[in-house]
This record gives structure tokens, C-alpha cells and sequence, in this order.
């Protein structure tokens, strides 16, 4: 048991109030936040974002990917249901960390897909773990999910760590001329299901 949840507060956020939970992995300090709405508890899966930290795209306004588009999408749905639940996990660049996406970035820049970037940098293509959820689950008591992403690999890591994921919701948008190649790399190297659907 790694995870210690700390405290609850309320969020007011452009699309609702949100309840805030905060919760800390005693194994690397690492500090997470569960954002949720309404109540989670009961058969009824519940509508779920599981975030992965994107400093650049979440907080920074950037068009490099997809993730701010993502992150917004998924607080306007919550509130439109009345319930569910987004898991913000801070595994920044897929578990590389800000400053090594930041010199992948460099490496796209001069023409390496997001996949080779990461290999360059002697890192695998996706370095994230979701074992934290379970605890974190746990204590929201929270026994299955509906989970909004275009990732089939989430997806199946979730299931192999024993949590319920009963249903996948397709959670395209965030499409630009600036992510095109990104977009498309995660589909052909990393089983992104999108349709490439704009906007
Ligand atoms: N290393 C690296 N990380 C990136 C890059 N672009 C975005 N990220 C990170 O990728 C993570 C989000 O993963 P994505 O592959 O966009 O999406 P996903 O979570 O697997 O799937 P969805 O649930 O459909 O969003 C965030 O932690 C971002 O910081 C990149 O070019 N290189
Ligand atoms: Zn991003």
C-alpha cells in the first residue's frame, strides 16, 4: 500500500463544481488529484478519465498533442451525466518526466516520431504504470468503469491489474495541423483507435 489519500475539497471549474481528492505514493512522493462529481458509489459503472499529467497541453495551452482537448472533453461530459470521475495521474510524457519529453519534443522537432524519440532518449514508447488505481479505487469505492479514451493498451493494462473497465467511450477531439503527425503516429505505432475526425 503506497497510496495515502490526504484531503477533499470542493472545485468550482468552468463546467461544474467538482469535488477534489488528493492523494500521495509514499513510494516517490508523487502527489495525484481525483477530480469527481456526484455519487460514485453503487453497481452503475461510472464514467472515468484516467489523465495522464501533460504540463504542456493541460496547463500550457499547447497544440503539440492532444491532451488539453482530452482533459476539458472529459470535465464538460462528467458534468452533462452529473457523475463520474477523472484520475489525474502525474506520470508526465508517458512516464518519462517533463524535462525528458521536452528533449523528445527537441528530437521531433528535427523529424523523429514521438516513438523514435522516446527509443533515442534510451526510454521505451510508453513508460506509464496504473497500479496506483487500485488503492485509489478503492477508497472512492468505486467497482467499475466507463472509460473515456482511444487507447486499447489503457485499456487492457487496467484489466490485467484487475480493475473493471466494463465499457470504452471513443474520446476523439483536440485535432489540429499541429498534432496531424502525432495523431497519426499514435494511431499506426501505438493502437490509438482514432478516426481522425476533426472537431
Ligand atoms: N514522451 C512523450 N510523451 C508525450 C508526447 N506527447 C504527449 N505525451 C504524453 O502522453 C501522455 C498522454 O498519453 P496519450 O498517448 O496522449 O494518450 P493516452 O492517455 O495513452 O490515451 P487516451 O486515453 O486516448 O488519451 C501525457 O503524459 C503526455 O504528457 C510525446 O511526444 N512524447
Ligand atoms: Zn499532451
Amino acid at each position: 500500500m503506497t497510496i495515502r489519500y490526504i484531503e477533499s475539497s470542493k472545485l468550482p471549474t468552468p463546467w461544474g463544481i467538482f469535488s477534489m481528492h488528493g492523494f500521495e505514493d509514499t513510494a516517490n512522493d508523487k502527489e495525484h488529484v481525483v477530480l469527481s462529481m456526484g455519487n460514485l458509489e453503487g453497481e452503475e459503472p461510472v464514467l472515468s478519465r484516467i489523465h495522464s499529467e501533460c504540463l504542456t497541453g493541460d496547463a500550457l495551452f499547447s497544440l503539440r498533442c492532444d491532451c488539453g482537448a482530452q482533459l476539458q472533453a472529459a470535465m464538460h461530459r462528467i458534468a452533462q451525466e452529473g457523475r463520474g470521475v477523472i484520475f489525474y495521474l502525474r506520470q508526465e510524457g508517458r512516464g518519462i518526466g517533463l524535462l525528458n519529453k521536452i528533449k523528445a519534443y527537441n528530437l521531433q522537432d528535427k523529424g523523429a516520431d514521438t516513438v523514435e524519440a522516446n527509443e533515442a532518449l534510451g526510454f521505451g514508447a510508453d513508460m506509464r504504470d496504473y497500479s496506483i488505481l487500485r488503492e485509489m479505487l478503492e477508497h472512492l469505492n468505486i467497482h467499475a468503469l466507463k472509460l473515456m479514451t482511444n487507447n486499447p493498451r489503457k485499456v487492457k493494462a487496467l484489466n490485467d491489474l484487475g480493475v473493471n473497465v466494463v465499457e470504452r467511450i471513443a474520446h476523439e477531439t483536440g485535432r489540429n495541423p499541429h498534432n496531424a503527425k502525432y495523431l497519426e503516429t499514435k494511431k499506426g505505432k501505438l493502437g490509438h483507435l482514432l478516426e481522425g475526425k476533426e472537431d
